[in-house]
């Protein structure tokens, strides 16, 4: 068995389906993390949510705020921008059931084993300030809420860039929306932990006080997967803990990457061209 960890696809499904076929992927066999943005900007975003959901139990998948805004769009709460391309999906026949099946997926994927194999996934990042129970049982908040009653209540307030900084205080929505803020939508922060929501190219772009979340220290040592952050194109220089950059900007013409977690080999698959 192989396990493979894929940044996001954004709908890149031709470059995903050639991705799975040059690792001879088998779901009988082996297994797949996907670390959110399934959906949105490239052109088959439909196919990949099918196609992630037929995976079943061989596909591990966390939430990205590229999903979140489509639950937003769907639930209510969201509309649709310009750029985005998740109207098949709002149009499909099978739509409930793929909301549904995206609604009950994790922030947080964490494979349980003991320091310092163990091994967790998210969209953005893990802010340094929590610890990695603490983070697990945040992420637990939110997918509470996202199964349960309240989550169009959720989806109308979840917008927004405020509270920037996290305070173990923070109740209702702004809690809830502070947590969603770190896992799906963080980049730089400051060593308070104050999120920058302006900044989302290259290391060079960071706001004068604020550093990229992984180069900040953190007593245990945790393998992080995360994606989400394109210009990075897949490198974590300076990091401070062992930080996997997965998303390698395929939607943005450069590659879809998998990281077999094993051997830590990277496989890449080329973005095709776009009619
Ligand atoms: N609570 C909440 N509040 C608000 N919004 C919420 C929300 N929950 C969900 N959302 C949604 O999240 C969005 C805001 O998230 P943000 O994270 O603020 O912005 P984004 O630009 O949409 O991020 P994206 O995920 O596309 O990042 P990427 O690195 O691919 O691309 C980013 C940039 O990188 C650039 N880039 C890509 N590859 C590059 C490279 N190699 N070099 C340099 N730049 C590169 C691209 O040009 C692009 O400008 C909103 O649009 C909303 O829909």
């Amino acid at each position: 068995m192989t396990t493979y960890a894929l940044g996001d696809l954004q709908g890149c499904h031709a470059e995903f389906v050639a991705l799975l076929e040059r690792l001879a992927f088998d779901p009988r066999r082996d297994r797949l993390w996907l670390a959110g943005d399934l959906v949105n900007r490239g052109p088959g975003s439909l196919a990949c949510l099918r196609e992630v959901k037929a995976l079943g139990d061989a596909a591990r998948v966390v939430l990205g705020n590229h999903d979140l805004h489509l639950l937003g769009v769907a639930r209510g709460g969201g509309s649709l921008k310009r750029s985005d391309t998740l109207a098949a999906i709002l149009d499909a026949p099978d739509r409930e059931a793929l909301l549904d099946w995206l609604q009950h997926q994790p922030l947080l994927v964490d494979d349980g084993s003991a320091s310092p194999a163990r091994t967790l996934m998210v969209h953005a990042g893990l802010l340094p300030q929590w610890s990695l129970d603490g983070a697990r049982a945040l992420a637990g908040e939110v997918e509470s809420c996202l199964a349960g009653e309240q989550a169009g209540a959720f989806f109308e307030r979840m917008y927004g860039n405020s509270p920037a900084r996290w305070d173990d205080t923070l109740e209702g929505i702004e809690r809830l929306r502070a947590i969603v803020n770190v896992f799906t939508r963080m980049r730089f922060i400051a060593a308070d932990g104050t999120l920058d929501f302006a900044a989302k190219e290259g290391l060079d772009s960071a706001p004068q006080g604020f550093e990229p979340w992984f180069r900040y220290p953190r007593e245990d040592d945790p393998r992080v997967l995360f994606g989400h952050w394109a210009a990075l194109e897949g490198h974590t220089p300076g990091a401070a803990l062992r930080a996997e950059a997965l998303d390698t900007g395929c939607v943005w013409g450069n590659s879809l990457t998998a990281l077999d977690l094993d051997s830590g080999r990277r496989i890449s698959e080329p973005c095709r061209p776009r009619e």
